[in-house]
């Protein structure tokens, strides 16, 4: 059975409360998504025992790490937490070596170790044992930063926005080390980001955090899929689809990939036959009809069934349907949902303008 973490944390800064009660798996990413000023940092804080609240229990895998009513309260240091924040902050006279080494000598553990020589293969960081953090790329620094903490062999990570000082093209570099992290790593991860992106490339699990409190928390195509949170009006709001690679159409330039119960074309992608890949699709690259459109450019249509509608003020509908049991989210104007008479029930159809695959 999978381990469970369980945190309530109230705490009242006056102008701000946190008021979080939080369910997450004992295993993949969790992902904390809100708008700045949220709350995000402060809770991972109090996690982390950065702040002691006065209201607060926090058990992981089974051991209670505080409770308040019981007066427990594990200083910072007796909790195996690993915290990787914006910026690297690595000693900046020491090489990667001696950076990841200090940690290690401090709890009496060897450089030596698997666990180690295992940590440093996956973050690709074995070849810069001997440089300066000064002669390091950023993405390079926040992979030595990452592997800083993975090597005290922590029970839960946590990352605050670990890209959001990087630029788009070291964002894409590090990606693929965080994607790798999440299908090799066993231990619970809590990812802050604002980022949609990320909530798609890295999220197995998603909570939206709101003004302190938890506005869901959910497996992520579940929560992606509540059409009454602001994530789901976002401009960037998306549905994420698993499939698998069916084939690859060399002629055309074009991969199928398969999910149950339904099949997408999209351009082609570099994975074999077999893999198991991500697809994103944009709320706003989904449209509707009535019927089968018999004469349309575009590839993916699919037989659907609307689930859930919220009309919004600004003039725009957000449409949840269900494709087999795939869920998908459609923006479309409200204008058109009045036009095409669309309620909950009703069996269309629609046309995905633009898929992509983010792993
Ligand atoms: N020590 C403190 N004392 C008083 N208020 C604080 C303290 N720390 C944070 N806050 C306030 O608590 C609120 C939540 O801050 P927090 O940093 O947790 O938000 P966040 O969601 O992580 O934001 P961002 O995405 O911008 O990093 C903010 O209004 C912040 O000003």
């Amino acid at each position: 059975m999978s381990q469970t973490i369980f945190t309530r944390f109230q705490l009242d800064y006056g102008a701000f409360q946190l008021d979080a009660d939080l369910n997450l798996p004992g295993s993949g990413i969790s992902v904390l998504f809100g708008p700045s000023g949220s709350g995000k940092t402060t809770l991972l804080r109090c996690i982390a025992g950065l702040e002691q609240p006065p209201q607060g229990f926090l058990s992981v895998n089974g051991k209670i790490w505080q409770d308040s009513e019981r007066a427990i309260f594990l200083p910072p240091y007796q909790r195996q937490v690993g915290y990787v924040f914006q910026d690297a902050n690595l000693f900046p006279h020491l090489t990667v070596f001696d950076n990841l080494n200090f940690g290690l000598k401090r709890v009496g553990r060897s450089f030596n170790g698997g666990d180690v020589r295992k940590t440093l293969k996956l973050l690709a960081i074995d070849r810069l044992l001997d440089r300066m953090p000064d002669r390091l790329s950023g993405g390079e620094r926040q992979r030595v930063a990452i592997a800083r903490a993975l090597v005290l062999k922590p029970e839960l990570l946590l990352m605050d926005e670990p890209m959001a000082s990087l630029d788009f093209k070291l964002k894409q570099e590090i990606l693929p080390f965080l994607i790798r992290l999440r299908q090799q790593l066993d231990i619970p991860v809590l990812y802050v980001t604002h980022s949609q992106e990320e909530v798609a490339q890295l999220a197995d699990h998603l909570v939206a955090i709101d003004a302190g409190r938890v506005l869901a928390s959910g497996p992520l195509a579940d929560t992606l899929g509540r059409i009454d949170l602001p994530i789901a009006e976002d401009k960037h709001a998306l549905m994420v689809w698993q499939g698998r690679v069916v084939e690859h159409d060399a002629d055309y330039h074009l991969t199928l990939i398969g999910f149950s119960g339904a099949e997408l074309h999209l351009p082609i992608v570099a994975a074999a036959i077999g893999d198991t890949v991500r697809v994103q699709i944009y709320a706003s690259d989904v449209s509707i009809s009535l019927e089968a459109p018999r004469a349309t450019s575009i590839l993916n249509v699919l037989p659907a069934t609307i689930t859930d509608i919220a009309d919004r003020l600004n003039g725009q509908a957000i449409v949840k349907l269900e494709v087999s049991a795939l869920p998908l989210l459609a923006h479309i104007t409200c204008k058109s949902r009045q036009l095409l008479d669309l309620q909950v029930g009703r069996h269309v159809y629609v046309q995905i303008k633009g898929t992509s695959i983010v792993n």
